[in-house]
């Protein structure tokens, strides 16, 4: 089962998705928590970098993403899913057509149908952290990792956050058991309670 969150940084994802996984091994569950961009991966925290020197280029970053995703694909989801294990992830598809799908050089419709066919999995549930620019960045700045901000600047994020509404919207209307959709400008345990309550509907874990 894989449960992914998404959202601008500093929006709190990882911050919730630990908790998720607290919560989930007091249920007696052991999730596995990933990210294509994790220092565990064999390139380190140096593709983040990377990523993120790129910025302004989306048809580099595409590349990188891509390449990533398929390796850690392999590599990680593949065998969990096979395992039948619960997969919380930090960021996927939804991040790529948010902050590589903002130009008509890359549409997002091409890097939907290109997930497919890498045959990559679809997320059993999407939490969607919907989280305004300014409380995100002063997060991110107070964490003491501004450089994101600073590359790319209010009018990236601001697309970026409408192309995950976008995209949540229609992921709601098409089967809205596989998107959860929360207001993470709140306070985080009142953000943690709204993906716990999506988390035990979706596994079917009573509260
Ligand atoms: N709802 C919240 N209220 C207050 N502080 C929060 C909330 N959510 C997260 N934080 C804090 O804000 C900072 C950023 O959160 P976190 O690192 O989880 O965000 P993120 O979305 O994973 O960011 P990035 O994408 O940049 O890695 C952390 O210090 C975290 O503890
Ligand atoms: C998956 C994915 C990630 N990115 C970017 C977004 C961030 O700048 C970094 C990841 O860092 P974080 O601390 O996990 O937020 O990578 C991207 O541009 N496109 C993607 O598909």
């Amino acid at each position: 089962m894989l449960i992914v969150f998404e959202g601008i940084d500093g929006c709190g994802k990882s911050a919730v998705m630990e908790r998720v996984s607290a919560h989930l091994a007091g249920r007696g569950v052991d999730p596995l928590m990933t990210s294509e961009f994790g220092p565990h991966m064999p390139w380190g925290p140096g593709l983040k970098a990377d990523l993120i020197e790129a910025a302004g280029n989306p048809l580099d970053e595409y590349d990188v993403v891509r390449t990533a995703r398929r390796f850690h694909a392999y590599e990680v989801l593949e065998p969990a899913h096979e395992l039948g294990r619960v997969v919380l992830m930090d960021r996927y598809i939804a991040s790529t057509c948010a902050y590589q799908g903002q130009t008509d050089a890359l549409p997002v419709r091409r890097i939907l149908d290109e997930h497919d066919q890498d045959e990559m999995l679809w997320p059993d549930l999407t939490i969607q952290l919907q989280c305004s620019y300014h409380i995100a960045k002063k997060r991110v700045t107070a964490r003491g990792k501004g450089d994101a901000f600073e590359k790319r600047g209010a009018d990236f994020f601001t697309q970026a956050a409408e192309i995950f509404d976008c995209l949540a919207h229609v992921q709601l209307s098409r089967d809205a058991r596989r998107i959860a959709l929360i207001d993470a400008d709140q306070d985080l345990e009142t953000v943690t309670a709204g993906a716990v309550a999506a988390v035990n509907k979706l596994m079917g874990i009573s509260a």
